[in-house]
C-alpha cells in the first residue's frame, strides 16, 4: 500500500457513560478488535480498535480514567491524563444522546481541547419522534463550543456512520497505514489484557501505588471459546501488595471483575480471568518479565 493521499490517524471518543461510545466503536470498525503487538506498544495511548479502508486507517485510542462525578484530586489528575490524550489525538468524537444534553456532558465540554477537531456526534437519532426536533437542537449545541462538524448517528443502526467516517478521514493527517491486517497476532490479545488490567489498577488505586507496578499475563490459553487469563500484579514492596489487595482482597476483587467485563467486551467472548500480586524487586532487569510484557 503506497497512496500518496493516504491518511492515517489517531481519535477518541469521549462522552458520559450511556451515550453508545462503545456501540459507536464497534459499528465503526466494523469487527471487534484488530490489534498488532510490535507496534502498538510505541503509541503512547491503548489502542481499542482500528478500521482500515482504501484511503484511511482510523485508529482509535482509549482515554484512560475518564471520571466526571467526584471532583477530588484522584479525579483531577484522571481528567489531567483525559486532557493530554485528547491533545494528542488527531480528531476527537464528543458523543452526545440525541434531545438530551445533561450536566455531565456539560462537564465533558470542559475536557474538550481547543486546538484541534472536535466533532460532535448526536447518537440515537433513531430515537427520536418529532423529526423536526433535530435542528434546533443541533442550533443550540453549535453555541456551546466551536464544533468542527455535528453529526447526526444512530451507531446501532449504523445511519450516518460513512459520513462519519468521510468527515473523520478529512481531518486526519496525510501519512501511510501504521498497520497492516496481517499483524493480527494472539500476542496482542495478550498484550491488550496486561493493559486493561493496568488501566483498571490505576483506575482504582491511583497514586497509591507507584506507577512502575506492572502487569504480567502468565499464562494465556484458550478453551474452546473461552479463554483463561492467568496475570500477576507485580509490585516493588510488600506493602503494596497488601493495597493491591485491600481488606478482604475486596480491591483486587473489584479490579479482576472490572477487567474480565473489558475483556469480554472487548473479545465478546467469555474470560476466565485469575490475578496474583506479586513482589519483585528490580523487575525491569528481568529478561523474562520484559518478553511478557511485549517490550522485547
Ligand atoms: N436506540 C439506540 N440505542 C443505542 C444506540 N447506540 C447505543 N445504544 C444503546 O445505548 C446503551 C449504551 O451504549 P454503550 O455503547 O454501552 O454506551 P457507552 O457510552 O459505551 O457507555 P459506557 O461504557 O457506560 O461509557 C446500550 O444499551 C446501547 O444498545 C443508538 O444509536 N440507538
Amino acid at each position: 500500500m503506497d497512496t500518496p493521499e493516504f491518511r492515517t490517524g489517531y481519535i477518541a471518543i469521549v462522552g458520559r457513560p450511556n451515550v453508545g461510545k462503545s456501540t459507536l466503536l464497534n459499528h465503526l470498525i466494523g469487527q471487534k478488535i484488530s490489534i498488532t503487538s510490535r507496534k502498538a506498544q510505541t503509541t503512547r495511548h491503548r489502542i481499542t480498535g482500528i478500521h482500515t479502508t482504501p484511503e484511511s486507517q482510523f485508529i482509535f485510542v482509549d482515554t484512560p480514567g475518564f471520571q466526571l462525578q467526584h471532583q477530588n484530586a484522584l479525579n483531577r489528575s484522571m481528567n489531567r491524563t483525559v486532557t493530554q490524550v485528547l491533545n494528542d489525538v488527531d480528531v476527537v468524537l464528543f458523543v452526545i444522546e440525541a434531545l438530551r444534553f445533561s450536566d455531565k456532558d456539560k462537564q465533558v465540554i470542559k475536557l474538550l481541547p481547543q486546538n484541534r477537531p472536535v466533532l460532535l456526534i448526536i447518537n440515537k437519532v433513531d430515537t427520536i419522534e418529532e423529526k423536526n426536533m433535530l435542528l434546533p437542537f443541533i442550533e443550540k449545541m453549535a453555541e456551546l463550543f466551536p464544533f468542527t462538524a455535528i453529526i447526526p448517528v444512530s451507531a446501532q443502526q449504523s445511519t450516518g456512520l460513512p459520513d462519519l467516517l468521510k468527515e473523520i478521514s478529512s481531518h486526519l493527517p496525510v501519512a501511510q497505514p501504521l498497520f497492516g491486517e496481517d499483524e493480527i497476532t494472539d500476542r496482542s490479545e495478550r498484550f491488550l489484557v496486561a493493559e486493561i488490567i493496568r488501566e483498571k489498577l490505576f483506575r482504582s488505586l491511583g497514586e497509591e501505588i507507584p506507577y512502575s507496578t506492572t502487569v504480567e499475563i502468565e499464562k494465556f490459553e484458550m478453551d474452546g471459546k473461552l479463554r483463561r487469563i492467568h496475570a500477576a500484579i507485580i509490585v516493588d514492596k510488600a506493602g503494596q501488595k497488601a493495597i493491591v489487595i485491600g481488606k478482604g482482597g475486596e480491591k483486587l476483587k473489584g479490579i479482576a471483575t472490572q477487567a474480565r467485563l473489558d475483556m469480554e467486551k472487548l473479545f465478546d467472548g467469555k474470560v476466565y480471568l485469575e490475578i496474583w500480586v506479586k513482589v519483585k524487586g528490580g523487575w525491569a532487569d528481568d529478561e523474562r518479565a520484559l518478553k511478557s510484557l511485549g517490550y522485547e
